[in-house]
């Protein structure tokens, strides 16, 4: 079966693909593609962050028709004045079903919720504050600030079970 996923990151990659050789006793050919979120770089609510997911695994279904296309979208979202980072997936069957999960959630720090209320995305903001380069493609926001007891990583993998564990109920 084919398996397209609608980025380059190698989290979210490594995340989708640890977890689809796991669940799908098949011989499985990954295919990545760069593609468009349609919404703000850095999404600010639980809605914004779901439709870039929602955008991605479309885009990624229409450019590569696989049997699953998966979107995988971060964001941060305000719950009573403070900013949580937030996750959201979409899986998109060859048929067009969309099936949408979302991930585990931690409140950010005050420098970093300024940061990006200023204006600034949470990439760059996280490398800046851990001076190291590209940390959305390794710990995450969320590793960084669980010690890396969850990673993004780990955090991208629950939400592909949550997809996948949809799409088995769905199949009966
Ligand atoms: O290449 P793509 O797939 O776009 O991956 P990305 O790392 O840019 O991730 P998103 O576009 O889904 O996330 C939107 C923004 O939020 C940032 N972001 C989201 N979650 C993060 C995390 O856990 N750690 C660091 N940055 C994060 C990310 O770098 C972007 O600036
Ligand atoms: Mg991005």
């Amino acid at each position: 079966m084919l398996v397209a996923i609608g980025t380059k990151n190698k989290a979210k990659i490594s995340a989708v693909e640890t977890v689809v050789k796991q669940l799908l006793n098949e011989q499985i050919e990954f295919q990545y593609i760069a593609v468009e979120s349609g919404v703000s770089a850095q999404p600010m609510s639980d809605a914004e962050t779901r439709e870039g997911a929602i955008n991605r695994a479309l885009n990624t279904h229409t450019a590569s028709k696989a049997d699953f296309s998966f979107g995988l979208e971060g964001g941060v979202k305000d719950v009573g004045g403070v900013m949580y980072v937030c996750n959201w997936g979409t899986l998109v069957l060859k048929d067009g079903t969309i099936i949408t999960a979302a991930g585990a959630q931690i409140p950010l720090p005050n420098v970093i919720a300024t940061a990006v209320n200023s204006g600034l995305e949470l990439g760059p903001v996280m490398d800046e504050y851990t001076q190291q380069n590209d940390i959305r493609q390794h710990s995450g926001a969320i590793g960084i600030f669980t010690k890396d007891l969850i990673d993004r990583k780990e955090m991208f993998e629950h939400v592909i079970k949550l997809l996948i564990g949809q799409y088995f109920f769905q199949k009966g």
